[in-house]
């Protein structure tokens, strides 16, 4: 059985002193929920302090991006050390957003997320169509190239470790979703393709969650879909009522 993972992308928000704040209310409010992996993913300069107030409490902390390389220079970015040193749990790798604005491509992808796991950090990588891609039927053509490609040359024992987020641009910050079947049916065809790559029984093993406009109101009928094991959760992680309310979602 894959237990359900959960993720808040806080993006850029969130100072440190106000990060703190936020997981100390979601430790009250999901305290005893060991059904979920809940982790929440700060901006770099409120990591340390969310570190420091989730430990002991179950939940998991997570970067937004990483380079590759260990060190050089490449100004301005953070290294797998610089976050292993710190205690990291996951990274969130090949965001839409990163894709968009910061040049990532699926070659990229694919090193940070081999550079993950070589510092012992696990990934959560992401794909998803745009609504260009999605109205031309290409969504299953473009989200399989991003996996094939992304997530190529991996260890069997790193594939079960993997947890992928299928985040139809369209449907992120937008308050749109994608239905409950379209969710279902693209994360089933990510699932193939891994598959394809890697065996059945390594691909049964990944955690696949969905993301674009989770909220507390959506997340009872998406985990309701047998291949969707949870959410990577962005506006609605702002705040501890709203993402413990997702959290806390009706197995
Ligand atoms: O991009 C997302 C999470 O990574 C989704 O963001 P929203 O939940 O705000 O749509």
């Amino acid at each position: 059985m894959r237990k359900p993972i959960i993720a808040g992308n806080w993006k850029m928000h969130k100072n440190a002193a106000e990060g703190t704040v936020l997981v100390k209310e979601l430790k009250q409010l999901s305290a005893g929920n060991t059904n979920v992996e809940v982790v929440v993913c700060p901006p770099f300069t409120a990591l340390a302090g969310v570190i420091a107030e989730a430990k002991g409490s179950g939940i998991k902390v997570g970067a937004q991006n990483m380079h590759w390389e260990e060190k050089g220079a490449y100004t301005g970015e953070i290294s797998p050390t610089m976050l292993m040193e710190m205690g990291l749990d996951y990274v969130i790798i090949g965001h839409s957003e990163r894709r968009q604005y910061f040049s990532e491509t699926d070659e990229t992808v694919n090193k940070k997320v081999k550079s993950a796991y070589a510092h012992g950090i696990k990934p959560i990588v992401c794909v998803g169509e745009t609504l260009e891609q999605r109205e031309a039927a290409s969504t299953e053509q473009v989200v399989g190239r991003q996996i094939e490609e992304g997530l190529a040359g991996l260890e069997q024992g790193q594939v079960s470790e993997l947890v992928v987020a299928y985040e139809p641009i369209w449907a992120i910050g937008t308050g749109k979703t994608a239905s409950n079947a379209d969710a279902e049916k693209v994360i089933a065809h990510i699932r193939r393709v891994l598959a394809g790559m890697y065996g059945e029984q390594s691909a049964e093993q990944v955690r696949i969650q969905y993301g674009g406009s989770v909220k507390p109101n959506n997340i009872n009928e998406l985990m309701e879909q047998p291949n969707i094991d949870g959410a990577l959760v962005g506006g609605a992680a702002l705040q501890a009522e709203s993402f413990a309310g997702i959290v806390n979602f009706k197995a």
